[in-house]
């Protein structure tokens, strides 16, 4: 019999956070098999079968309707899916995996302070190199957003993938929007974040997909809505 897939993150502390959340709800998961092996297993939830998927591809599974329910930061489903209401439902904020989506620029910059600094030296910038000021960063769709309707001009966005932070000293970049959460990394390369540059503020959250194969699944996503003291989702 097919079973509801809820898909969670396969390592490190978001994958033993999720563990944690469910548990205290009475839903009991865990890895099966070896210590390396990718398997999961779900007690207290009848009908759920668990997958376990890097927290970077559970937007794509759940817009693919692959996976049912998935686990993953807010900030990745927002940047990775267009449109992201239209393609999975916001269960439940889980209260861990905080970090924030900034922007920040090198703490020499002295008259860079707020967004409104940052369209002005952008301006300058352009002026002076003939190119236009950039920012470093893997969160384009939200980025581009961002800057767009706060109307600041004259930017353009680099990819960067990892150590973010580095572009700068690296000379690949003039800014960085990169997510912080102690904000040690970006004290460590001399950054600070803009006073109003505060793009989202993520969290680990519970979806469910839309696009996904509900029919059969009825009464099984009802009893686990109600274990986990979720309203039943509208799907
Ligand atoms: N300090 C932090 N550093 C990195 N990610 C954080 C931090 N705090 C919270 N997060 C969240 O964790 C999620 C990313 O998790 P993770 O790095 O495990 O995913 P991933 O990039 O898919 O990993 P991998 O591809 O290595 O499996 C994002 O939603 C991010 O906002
Ligand atoms: O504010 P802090 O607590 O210092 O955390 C923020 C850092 O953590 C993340 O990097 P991650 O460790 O995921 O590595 P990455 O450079 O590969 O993204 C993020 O990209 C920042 O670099």
């Amino acid at each position: 019999m097919s079973t509801i897939k809820l898909g969670v993150p396969s390592k490190g502390r978001l994958m033993e956070k999720t563990f944690e959340w469910f548990g205290a709800r009475g839903v009991t998961l865990r890895r099966s098999g070896s210590e390396r092996e990718y398997a999961g297993a779900v007690e207290g939830a009848e009908g759920v079968s668990l997958v376990l998927l890097s927290a970077g591809e559970i937007p794509r599974e759940l817009a693919a309707g692959r996976i049912h329910l998935g686990v993953t930061g807010s900030d990745l489903v927002q940047e990775k899916l267009a449109d992201w209401e239209s393609q999975v439902a916001s269960l439940a904020p889980m209260g861990f995996g905080h970090a924030d989506l900034i922007i920040a620029v090198p703490d020499c910059w002295a008259d860079v302070d707020c967004l409104e600094d940052l369209d002005a030296a952008a301006h300058q910038f352009r002026a002076a190199h003939g190119f236009r000021l950039r920012i470093a960063t893997k969160y384009h769709r939200l980025v581009r957003e961002f800057l767009t309707q706060q109307g600041v001009a004259d930017w353009q966005l680099v990819d960067s993938q990892g150590a973010t932070e580095g572009t700068i000293a690296n000379l690949t970049a003039e800014a960085i929007a990169d997510i912080t959460s102690s904000g040690e990394t970006l004290r460590a390369n001399h950054l600070k974040i803009l006073s109003d540059a505060l793009i989202h503020q993520s969290q680990a959250t519970l979806f469910a997909a839309r696009a996904a194969d509900w029919s059969g699944h009825e009464t099984h996503l009802a009893a686990l809505a109600q274990q986990l003291g979720l309203d039943a989702p509208a799907l």
